[in-house]
């Protein structure tokens, strides 16, 4: 039998899609899932993402360490943001970081219900595609998007995983946000880089100096570890096998 593939363009939309039986992937590409991606790849034991900054604050106050922005500036009390390039080796192994961004821990929390959550981004997209076909689990990709509007770079990548999860053969859908997806990821090719350039949240991290990492974040298949939710925390789980589809 095969799963059932759905995507949701905003965590607004959210609640017309949720099923407690399904898996939700969050993704944000620009940048808190790739950053999240980053943070295991480097060597993090555990991300706790947080929706609200007074949590963040009183995490902070008790010592832990702290990566947390709005609107692209770091808060005051965070120990760094959200750059991807903030979460080097040096600063993450072996660490616990509690984690709070402008959509991307919101969108988290929004799925938390689900059976099972998982982060998603170019970084490990191989591997995220290997890890939900062993699920074997109808499968909700989420768009963090932006304040709740939709956002082509989430949308992108939505085309891109539901590519991969509808040539394994594993996955049906008749949820036209799949088609819709589908149908950019065609669009953008044979360049993503490129097109991604036009995304609206390009221009905001450029307006504070911060659209350096768009191409780090467009690179498929960096690291094959899958960030999943267990509790309150995310934990990252290793694919042994990746199929480059
Ligand atoms: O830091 C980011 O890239 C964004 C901030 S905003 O969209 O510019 O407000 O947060 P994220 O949660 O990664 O979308």
């Amino acid at each position: 039998m095969k799963h059932n593939l759905e995507v949701c363009f905003s965590p607004a939309l959210y609640d017309l899609y949720h099923r407690p039986e399904a898996v939700v992937v969050v993704i944000d590409v620009l940048r808190a899932t790739s950053a999240i991606c980053t943070a295991f790849m480097n060597g993090a034991k555990h991300i706790i993402p947080v929706g609200d900054l007074e949590e963040a604050r009183a995490w902070k106050a008790k010592g832990h360490l702290v990566a947390a922005e709005r609107d692209g500036i770091v808060l005051d009390f965070a120990d760094f943001g959200n750059s991807p390039f903030n979460f080097t080796p040096e600063r993450v192994q072996q660490h616990d970081i509690v984690y709070s961004t402008t959509n991307g821990t919101k969108a988290i929390h929004k799925a938390a219900s689900a059976y099972a959550v998982a982060i998603g981004s170019y970084l490990n997209l191989s591997a995220l595609s290997f890890w939900l076909q062993e699920q074997h689990r109808d499968v909700i990709i989420l768009c963090a998007a932006w304040k709740d509007k939709f956002s082509l770079e989430d949308a992108l990548f939505a085309g891109a995983l539901s590519k991969k999860l509808l040539d394994s053969g594993l996955f049906t859908t008749i949820c036209d946000s799949v088609h819709a997806s589908l149908d950019l990821w065609k669009s953008a090719q044979p360049n993503v880089y490129r097109y991604i350039l036009k995304a609206a949240q390009k221009q905001r991290l450029a307006k504070n100096g911060l659209d350096d990492v768009i191409e780090f974040c467009h690179t498929p298949d960096q690291t094959s570890i899958v960030p999943v939710l267990k509790g309150d925390r995310l934990v990252g789980e290793t694919v042994g096998k990746i199929s480059y589809i």
